[in-house]
């Protein structure tokens, strides 16, 4: 029986690993959860897991949580509140599904604590790989990809010889829009943006996704979570989302992993790994029935955010701090109608533009560095 504390608990990955969870209730139980507000969702899952521990955004959300349960459950709030939840005495692997580089803390809290990690939250590597990781390495801590690339990447590095690969290849759908010119971008709407073809997801990475964003935020997590510079790291459109991604190695063999699109997958592998259970939810994949798969190079003409992401990667220190805030303060303000769509990318390159780099930041620094271009992207837009 594996403990599992889970982080973002109401959200897209969060309900999936709570879907895991209900399929083999011999196999893991819920040591604690957190989420922001939504009871709603989150009151069911209460009763249903029993956690010890639940864990909200702030007071108002634990107060009116706290006379809707019984004196059985813990409550605890804010991110000394999420903390507590990860690193919980009981639990012996952490899914981090909050969303954004709120997830940072309670990621290095579970390293500290010597908690396995199944990381979906991508804008903690974002934000700061190079913390995160040498923290992992130096305490033994694994970090197991959530991310479906990144999974997928993972499994086909099973067995091998990772100082044989020559590069790894990231699959993208190319998100809501992804046949559209970019004049045709100028005027479209949320809920466009927000219809993804492939997947199901929260708003933030639908968002990420259209603008290709989401791909730029991998490739940085993919060069923490694997330890490959940038020039071993591409990108390929894929419009099926059916090989999640690929892995080429010295002798040119390719190795990807491929299934029918579900997050229900790489979040089971990171639950079991290195075994691998039955999950009833998914479908079988029927090559036969898809007949053909589709690939294309990536443009990032098209696509800049791509280009913007290789940058910050490249150039390292507090440059990704800050494509992660302005990205994430940007789709904010874009999910708000405060901004169009083509805005997004414009103000994470006017917050690329305006930053000067600090070499190897600390955790302070980099989350002054974060708070600093939430507030320079806010005034921009105002
Ligand atoms: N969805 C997907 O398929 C994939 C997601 N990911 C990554 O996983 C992470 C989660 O994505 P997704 O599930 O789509 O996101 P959702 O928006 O669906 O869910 C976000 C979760 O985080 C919680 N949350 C947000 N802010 C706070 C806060 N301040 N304090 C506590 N909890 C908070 C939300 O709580 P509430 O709603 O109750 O306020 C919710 O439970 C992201 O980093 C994303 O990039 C990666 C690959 C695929
Ligand atoms: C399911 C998952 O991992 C998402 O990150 C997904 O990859 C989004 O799809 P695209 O970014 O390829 O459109
Ligand atoms: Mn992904």
């Amino acid at each position: 029986m594996k403990k599992i504390s889970l982080l973002g608990a109401t959200g897209s990955v969060g309900t999936q690993t709570l879907a895991i969870l209900r399929e083999h209730p011999d196999q893991f139980a819920l040591a604690a959860m957190a989420f922001g507000e939504n009871i709603q969702t989150a009151l069911p899952f209460i009763h249903e897991f029993k956690p010890d521990l639940v864990a909200v955004k702030n007071k108002q959300v634990a107060d009116r949580l706290k006379i809707q349960l019984d004196s059985s459950t813990r409550l605890v709030y804010g991110i000394e509140g999420m903390i507590e939840a990860a690193v919980h005495p009981d639990s012996d692997l952490l899914i981090n599904a909050v969303l954004g580089s709120i997830g940072l803390e309670p990621t290095l809290a579970a390293i500290e604590a010597g908690k396995t990690i199944g990381l979906a939250n991508k804008e903690t590597l974002v934000t700061a790989g190079h913390i995160v990781m040498k923290r992992s390495k130096k305490l033994g801590v694994p970090i197991l990809p959530v991310d479906s690339e990144h999974s997928a990447i993972f499994q086909s590095m099973q067995g091998q010889d990772r100082s044989a690969i020559s590069r790894i290849i990231i699959t993208a759908s190319g998100g809501s829009f992804r046949d559209k010119t970019r004049d045709e971008l100028a005027g479209v709407t949320v809920k466009d943006a927000l219809n993804h073809p492939n997947w199901s997801m929260g708003a933030k990475i639908t968002i990420d996704s259209a603008t290709m964003m989401n791909k730029g935020l991998e490739i940085i997590e993919a060069h923490w979570l694997f330890d490959l510079p940038y020039e071993k790291i591409d990108t390929l459109i894929h419009r099926e989302s059916i090989v999640h991604s690929l892995v080429e190695y010295a002798d040119h063999s390719v190795i990807a992993q491929l299934g029918c699109p579900s997050m229900l997958v790489p979040i089971q592998y990171a639950l079991t790994y290195p075994s691998r259970l039955t999950l009833k939810q998914t479908k079988t994949l029927n090559l036969s029935e898809i007949g053909s798969l589709h690939f294309q190079k990536m443009d990032t003409h098209r696509f800049p955010c791509v280009s913007l992401a290789y940058h910050a990667g490249k150039t390292g220190g507090s440059m990704p701090t800050v494509l992660n805030a302005a990205n994430e303060a940007a789709v904010q303000a874009f999910l708000a109608g405060k901004i169009a769509f083509l805005d997004i990318e414009r103000y994470v390159e006017r917050a690329l533009t305006n930053h000067h780099v600090i070499k190897d930041p600390d955790l302070k620094t980099i989350e002054a560095v974060d708070k600093e271009t939430r507030a320079f992207v806010k005034e921009q837009i105002n």
